[in-house]
């Protein structure tokens, strides 16, 4: 089994890059554990005090939990991984049976913040965009897709998206084996993660 680790800011196109990575593979032969199914389980708050949750730092992830099913993978065991609703802030009751594959790849923003879900990547890749062109990325897509308003987004992008990805996310780079610049479409760089992927296969 290949454990492959993408990391990277809101909006640098981490969703994407994945995406391009699994075009190119047989889909018996991969799957996608993503951080934000591992938002903790916020039932207990009201939706109010949900959207004050600092969703960018990494008490937010129940990274016990990510770390026991990747390592489950590992061993040919099948997990139910969470499913999170961005729109409640919350876990939903469904979970999505999720086979071990000869190729699993965990995405998220702080997923490199975690020594031991590092330990268990056998390839480290962080995506990199510029602030600007990450912020106009998020503005578009957290109100087509996540029902937000151009005002929460950039309040959030202020109080905390902007300094958590300066303390907890930007450092992480410091981890990668490969760093991908996706400030536009690179297909160079999909190339050749396609090929150390075959490679190691
Ligand atoms: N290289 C790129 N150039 C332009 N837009 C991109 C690029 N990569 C991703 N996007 C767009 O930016 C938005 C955020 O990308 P996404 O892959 O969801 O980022 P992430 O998963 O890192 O938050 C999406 O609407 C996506 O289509
Ligand atoms: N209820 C939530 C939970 C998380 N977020 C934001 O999602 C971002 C991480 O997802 P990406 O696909 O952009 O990597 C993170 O920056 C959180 O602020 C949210 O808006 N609502």
């Amino acid at each position: 089994m290949l454990i492959i680790g993408i990391a990277g800011g809101t909006g640098s196109g981490k969703t994407t890059v994945v995406n391009q990575i699994l075009n190119e593979l047989p889909a018996d032969e991969v799957c996608v554990i993503s951080q934000d199914s591992y938002y903790k389980e916020t039932h207990h708050l009201t939706y109010q005090e949900r959207t004050k949750i600092n969703f960018d730092h990494p008490k937010a992830i129940d990274f016990d939990l990510l770390v026991n099913h990747i390592s489950d993978l590992r061993k040919g065991e099948i997990i139910e991984q969470p499913v999170y609703s961005f729109v409640t802030h919350d876990r939903v009751k469904d979970t999505l049976i999720t086979h071990p594959r000869k190729v699993v790849i965990v995405e998220g923003i702080l997923i490199f913040n975690s020594r031991e879900l590092r330990d268990l990547c056998d390839i480290k890749i962080f995506v990199h965009a510029d602030a600007d062109e990450r912020l106009i990325r998020r503005v578009r897509r957290d109100i087509e897709e996540r029902g937000r308003d151009v005002n929460e987004v950039l309040t959030r992008y202020q109080n905390t998206l902007k300094p958590m990805h300066q303390q907890f996310i930007e450092p992480t780079k410091n981890y990668a084996d490969i760093i991908i610049p996706n400030d536009r479409y690179n297909t160079v760089a999909i190339d050749i993660v396609r090929t150390v992927i075959s490679q190691k296969l």
